[in-house]
C-alpha cells in the first residue's frame, strides 16, 4: 500500500498541494482526477519521488519515500513503473530500444535474458513484431502501448500512469485502459492513474481521489460517485450536456 499524509507543495510561496493524505491500495487502480492545473501531476510526482514535498510523509508499504536514505529511496524506485504523460520515448531508439531502457539503466541483467523481458512484454500489449521500428513509424495508441511496455518491464509493484489517455480517440482509450486494468489484476500491482478522461473515471478507477485548488476535495469508490455531493466534483463530472442528461435518468 502507498501511503500520504499532509502532502504540501509550494512553488515561489504559491500552494499547489494543500495538506492531501490518503493511500492507494494494491491490486487496484487508484485514479487522481480534477480540472487542469489543479495539482494532478505534481501530486503524483511527489509521490515517485521526482520532486520533494514542502511538507508530508509517504510510504511505500511502510518504507518512508521523503525522507529515507539514498538506497531505500533507490530501492522504490526499482519497484516503480511510470507511463509519462505523451508517451515520453526515446524518438531516436527503436522500440525494442526505449522498452529495454529501464532495464538497461536499474539491472545487471545479461542481454538475453533482457531481450526475452522486452519481448515479453512487447507481447503482452500486442506489439510483438515492432521491435525495429522508430517511435514515429508508430500511431498514437501504439506509441502508448510502447510506453506501457517499458513502464511493465521490471515488473513493478506499482505502476502510475499521468494522462494515459491523452491525445487517443475513444476507441484507442477504451483499449489502453483495458490493457491497464489487465496488467493491474493480473500482477497484483498498485496502479494509480491521473486522468480528467471521463470515460476513465466511470469505468476504470477502483478507487478515486478528486482534486480541487491542491485540496483533496473527495475520495471514494466509482459507485459513490454518482452520488456525491460536492458541488465542485459534480460540476467537473457533469459539466458536459451528455453527462448532464446521463445523470438525470439515473
Ligand atoms: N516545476 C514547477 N514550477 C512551478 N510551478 C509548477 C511546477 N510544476 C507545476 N507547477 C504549477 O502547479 C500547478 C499544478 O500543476 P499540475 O501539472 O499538477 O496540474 P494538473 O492538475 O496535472 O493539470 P493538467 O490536467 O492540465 O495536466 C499549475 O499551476 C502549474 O503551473
Amino acid at each position: 500500500m502507498i501511503k500520504f499524509e499532509h502532502i504540501s507543495k509550494s512553488f515561489n510561496g504559491k500552494v499547489v498541494l494543500d495538506d492531501i493524505s490518503s493511500h492507494f491500495d494494491p491490486g487496484k487502480i487508484n485514479l487522481v482526477i480534477g480540472t487542469s492545473g489543479t495539482g494532478k501531476s505534481v501530486l503524483l510526482k511527489c509521490i515517485v519521488g521526482l520532486i520533494r514535498p514542502s511538507y508530508g510523509n509517504i510510504t511505500f508499504d511502510d518504507r518512508d519515500m521523503v525522507g529515507r536514505s539514498r538506497d531505500t529511496i533507490i530501492n522504490i524506485k526499482r519497484e516503480i513503473g511510470m507511463l509519462f504523460q505523451g508517451g515520453a520515448l526515446f524518438d531516436s531508439k527503436t522500440v525494442e530500444q526505449n522498452v529495454m531502457f529501464p532495464l538497461n539503466m536499474l539491472t545487471n541483467m545479461p542481454k538475453n535474458e533482457k531481450l526475452d523481458r522486452v519481448n515479453f512484454y512487447l507481447k503482452r500489449v500486442g506489439l510483438s513484431n515492432s521491435n525495429k521500428k522508430y517511435p514515429n513509424e508508430l500511431s498514437g495508441g501504439m506509441q502508448k502501448r510502447v510506453g506501457i511496455a517499458r513502464a511493465m518491464v521490471n515488473s513493478p509493484k506499482y505502476l502510475f500512469c499521468d494522462e494515459p489517455n491523452s491525445g487517443l480517440d475513444p476507441k484507442t482509450s477504451l483499449l489502453i485502459d483495458e490493457l491497464i486494468q489487465e496488467l493491474t489484476y493480473e500482477y497484483d500491482i498498485t496502479t494509480v492513474v491521473v486522468t480528467h478522461n471521463l470515460d476513465s473515471i466511470f469505468t476504470l478507477g477502483d478507487y478515486i481521489i478528486f482534486l480541487d485548488q491542491g485540496k483533496k476535495a473527495w475520495e471514494g469508490t466509482s459507485k459513490e460517485l454518482f452520488h456525491s455531493d460536492v458541488e465542485t466534483l459534480n460540476s467537473f463530472l457533469f459539466a458536459s450536456k451528455m453527462m448532464r442528461m446521463i445523470k438525470s435518468y439515473l
